[in-house]
């Protein structure tokens, strides 16, 4: 059977638990969504061919195990997975002259032409013996459009020619290797974890999280600590200053990332709304991005081509702004999946996950020995904060700065880490919190804001 945008459908869907066979034909996809009731998951193994979850390779004959998972397995040259554990699935077939997926390998393609154009230039003199630096490139569209897939399969495929790109997020809707709340940006010099819900974006993949199956990438943080960008448009700005500055630092530092990729995931803003194309505008300001990708939107290229269309870089290069299909397999992910997925995110920070469970460090202080921030209700600059029962169960960014430092400073400070207080003793002016280190905090201000709320009760 074959209907118009889901492309060749395999009526699997009523949860089929059993072992199954599936054999993809070249440029066919397996679509799959593991519901969350479904806690032991879905394995798969790739009996032979090649297969890939958003640009990273399956292994043959390794079984990975998927769980609360909304993606797909794509094949260029066929394969056959075997597959176990209850899912709704489909097979999507590809037509390689409209598919979204070859478009998307062909973005991947241009972008290495560019890279390797770089690669071979002369260093710039006068640009402190720097060599050109590689594609910047910003992702945007709506809702649900496929971003952040694209994201990490661009990611994931230059990783693959061996360059090390440079992977940023500025949604703060979700973290990146990190916590839900904060902006952050980090270098793929290696291979992206297949397995995880998110693709080798979640908070598994950084050191804190202890030893890892696949290398850890060390995030540079910062924290926004509100939901949407709506909440606090003059932090968000200021932010993406902060984050372009430190990621613009690491690019001068390391000729080898310099010349690979910079790809920049960004919220899903309203073309409609003129505020938000202003938004997109800072971020390709600071970022110097030369590549805009519009997914899926006619009204958003229209508004950035005509205010691009005269700009820049600040190294000369004209902005070039594509637009593209988005992939008709998007999932939708609703308000409770969304917040569960902050809520598993959280919880993985300080206890691991099914993989690898971790022990986080309990400390007991006294609360003079702690300098506490707050984001106010509103906009405006963080206030000092009195501990208080309150605080049970949230999360709190330390900050890497000193508790002496003005708070617009301690605010757009770089995030050393999270903690979650675990009980507040009022009568004893004691506070215990959780971390996932064992180290005091010492000089460290405490940035306690508004989201994401406290989901879960962390000693329960
Ligand atoms: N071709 C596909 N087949 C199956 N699932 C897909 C496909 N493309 C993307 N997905 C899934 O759809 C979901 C939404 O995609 P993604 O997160 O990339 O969208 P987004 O535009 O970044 O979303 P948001 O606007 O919420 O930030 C994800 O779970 C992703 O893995």
């Amino acid at each position: 059977m074959s209907i118009p945008g889901l492309g060749q459908i395999i009526p699997q869907a009523a949860a089929a638990s059993s072992t199954r066979t599936i054999t993809l034909q070249p440029l066919w996809e397996w679509r799959f969504q593991v519901p969350r009731s479904n806690s032991a998951g879905v394995t798969v193994r790739l009996l032979n061919g090649t297969a890939e979850r958003d640009g990273t390779s399956l292994a043959l004959n390794r079984t990975y195990t998927f769980i609360r998972t909304k993606s797909k397995l794509l094949t260029w040259y066929g394969c056959v997975l075997e597959v176990e554990g209850e899912c709704t699935e489909h097979v999507a077939k590809h037509n390689p002259h409209t598919s979204a997926e070859v478009a998307f390998v062909n973005l991947h393609f241009a972008l290495q032409e560019r890279r390797a154009a770089v690669q071979k230039a002369a260093p710039v003199t006068g640009a402190a013996g720097k060599s050109p630096q590689g594609p910047r490139v910003m992702i945007c569209g709506p809702d649900g459009t496929g971003k952040t897939t694209l994201a990490r399969t661009l990611t994931a495929l230059a990783q693959r020619m061996g360059s090390q790109p440079l992977l940023a997020n500025v949604s703060p809707e979700e973290g990146l290797l990190s916590l839900p709340g904060t902006m952050s940006a980090a270098v793929y010099g290696n291979i992206m974890d297949v397995e995880e819900p998110s693709g080798g974006l979640g908070v598994r993949n950084t050191p804190t999280s202890g030893p890892s199956a696949v290398p850890v990438k060390l995030p540079m943080v910062y924290y926004f600590g509100r939901e949407k960008v709506e909440d606090d448009v003059p932090l968000w700005r200021a932010l993406v200053s902060r984050l372009a500055s430190s990621v613009r630092a690491k690019i001068n530092a390391v000729d080898k990332v310099r010349s690979s990729d910079l790809i920049i995931d960004t919220p899903a803003f309203d073309p409609t709304k003129s505020g938000d194309m202003d938004l997109l505008a800072h971020v390709v300001n600071e970022f110097a991005v030369n590549i805009v990708v519009i997914l899926s939107s006619t009204a958003m290229e229209t508004e950035l081509e005509r205010r691009l269309a005269q700009t820049k870089t600040p190294l000369g290069e004209v902005i070039t702004i594509l637009a593209l299909d988005k992939s008709d397999g998007v999932a939708e992910r609703d308000k409770a999946w969304k917040r569960s997925d902050r809520e598993e995110a959280i919880r993985e920070y300080f206890f691991g996950d099914l993989k690898k469970t971790l022990s986080p460090f309990t400390h007991l202080v006294s609360y003079d020995e702690l300098a506490i921030f707050r984001l106010p209700e509103g906009t405006g600059p963080l206030v000092s904060a009195e501990v208080s029962a309150e605080m049970s169960n949230w999360t709190i960014a330390v900050m890497d700065a000193s508790v002496n430092d003005p708070p617009k400073t301690i605010q757009l400070a770089p995030v050393m880490g999270f903690i979650a207080v675990a009980e507040v003793d009022e009568d004893r002016r004691r506070l215990k919190f959780l971390s996932p280190v064992s180290g005091r905090l010492g000089n460290r201000p405490l940035v306690w804001a508004r989201w994401p709320e406290p989901y879960i009760n962390l000693l329960g």
